[in-house]
């Protein structure tokens, strides 16, 4: 608004078109220069060309809220406007309408300063600042980023430098200042800090963390090897806890907290990962265009011809457990060149050839038993199961360094010790495909605890003399299926 705008509230029943009056005093005329170009009276309330107002929701169902709009012409007793989606509407009397606050219409860098500080009134704050490419937006101490889904020149060495030392607030809003600012706290206060990150699946999540440790490793240090090995942690993890989903290529399905040490020069010199609750279900049953874990197609893209022969792998195609989605590739990504990624990272972690190997080999495990398919069969009239080919039971129990008869049996039998007696019941083609499941499920978790707690023995340093911690948590983005699990 320009300065010598005026804002004004009258009653109605003074109303004339030279000096118009609106019955509801919330809504605010603005004065330009000489006098007010008004356009029509909707409601009570006079509407003023050029002017921002909110719309309400015709219905006033739970997610609806109101939206802004810009009015641009009248006819009779409609206006029309052009709302926030571009799109063009005529209102009648009957629609209800608010006028929208000045900060409202050219947007805040702090949302704290918003005069019209309800749902409709962040939303549309986010929506222009987005617009323009601003993708962070902060409410007080609280950063809300925005996917841009696009690479973005801000990331850059010097805008890293930009944001050294700075207080909150005296720069754009950005990730980097979250960064900084933690960091500066904990130096000067002594004390530990922590940033929550949170949001909805896709929502950029992983991207913020990596992005904060990248920034932490940028001003802290002195590009040191534990620096480097922290910022390997992630493809490993990534390739072995993200998966392709419908909302997101790379989707993290497993909670993480990262705790980086620092020490009273506050120099990085160690970190800690925790991992939560990863979803062990999509390892044998993917949702409608979504692939398993990515390190499965990776391996069978990224291996040679050598290795799959000794591991008796074929093509991504050929198993149950990675075409329950239906579909194997992932767009924008390359799975071999990632797998080379992975193995160099394992190494940069201190993964010996011997570990990544074993990996392998449980993960081929996996893979074959997905394909064991049961038959059913009647043993003393209970209905029972047999492994329909014991080709990939074989296979598995080589793998596993198990018995090829003793694998069967443990996947189509069920063995209770009670009161001092071993007692073995048959199970049905449906029980043995969930056991057969069960133990997969089971291979993996464990897999996936180990692969963390070995990245944790190379980059963990126990405490010595005096340390201060930055925690980073980047949880799992919330979903709303029609099949929620
Ligand atoms: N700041 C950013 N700049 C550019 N692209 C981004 C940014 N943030 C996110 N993206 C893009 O969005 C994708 C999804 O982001 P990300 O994986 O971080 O989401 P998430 O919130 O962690 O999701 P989930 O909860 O499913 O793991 C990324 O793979 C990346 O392509």
């Amino acid at each position: 608004m320009a300065k010598d705008d005026t804002v004004r509230s009258v009653q109605s029943s003074q109303a004339d078109d030279d000096d118009p009056s609106p019955l509801d005093p919330q809504t605010q005329l603005y004065r330009h220069g000489d006098g007010y170009e008004i356009v029509e009276r909707v409601a009570n309330k006079i509407i003023i060309k050029g002017d921002y107002i909110w719309i309400e929701p015709a219905a006033r169902r739970e997610f609806d809220v109101a939206i802004g709009a810009r009015v641009v012409s009248a006819e009779g007793r409609r206006i029309q406007v052009v709302d926030d989606d571009e799109k063009e509407q005529w209102l009648t009397p009957e629609r209800r309408i608010k006028a929208m606050h000045p900060t409202s219409v050219q947007g805040v860098e702090d949302m704290i300063s918003l005069g019209d500080l309800h749902e409709a009134g962040i939303l549309r704050n986010l929506l222009i600042r987005y617009n323009e490419n601003l993708i962070y937006t902060y409410t007080g101490s609280i950063l809300v980023a925005v996917n841009p889904y696009q690479i973005l020149p801000i990331y850059t060495a010097e805008q890293i430098k930009l944001y050294r030392d700075k207080k909150i607030g005296e720069l754009p809003p950005h990730i980097f200042a979250i960064g900084d600012n933690c960091y500066a706290n904990m130096k000067r206060q002594k004390t530990d800090q922590c940033i929550v990150i949170s949001g909805e699946s896709g929502a950029g999540k992983t991207e913020s963390t990596k992005l904060i440790l990248q920034y932490l490793a940028a001003i802290s240090g002195k590009h040191s090897w534990i620096e480097q090995q922290i910022l390997e942690a992630n493809p490993i993890l990534e390739a072995f806890g993200n998966a392709k989903t419908i909302r997101n290529d790379n989707s993290s399905r497993f909670g993480k907290y990262i705790d980086i040490h620092f020490n009273d020069q506050g120099t990085i010199e160690g970190a800690r990962i925790e991992q939560y609750l990863l979803e062990k279900s999509r390892i044998v049953s993917q949702n409608s265009d979504e692939r398993n874990y990515h390190v499965f197609y990776c391996m069978l893209a990224g291996m040679t011809k050598e290795q799959k022969q000794q591991l008796e792998l074929q093509a991504p195609t050929q198993y149950r457990y990675l075409t329950g989605g239906g579909t194997i590739t992932c767009e924008g990504r390359d799975d071999a060149a990632e797998f080379a990624d992975i193995r160099s990272a394992m190494k940069v972690l201190m993964f010996s050839d011997t570990d990544i190997w074993e990996v392998l080999k449980l993960l081929a495990a996996i893979l074959h038993m997905g394909n064991i398919k049961f038959d059913p069969t009647v043993v003393d009239n209970i209905d029972s199961s047999e492994v329909r080919d014991m080709t990939n039971v074989n296979r598995c129990a080589k793998l596993l360094g198990a018995g090829g008869q003793a694998l069967g049996m443990a996947i189509t039998s069920r063995t209770i010790f009670a009161q001092g007696e071993t007692v073995r019941s048959l199970l049905s083609v449906d029980q043995a495909m969930d056991v057969r499941d069960a133990f997969c499920k089971g291979i993996y978790g464990r897999l996936f605890v180990w692969i963390v707690s070995k990245i944790n023995s190379a980059i963990y340093r126990p405490k010595k003399t005096f340390r201060s911690c930055i925690g980073v948590l980047d949880i799992f983005g919330f979903e709303n299926f029609r099949t929620n699990r």
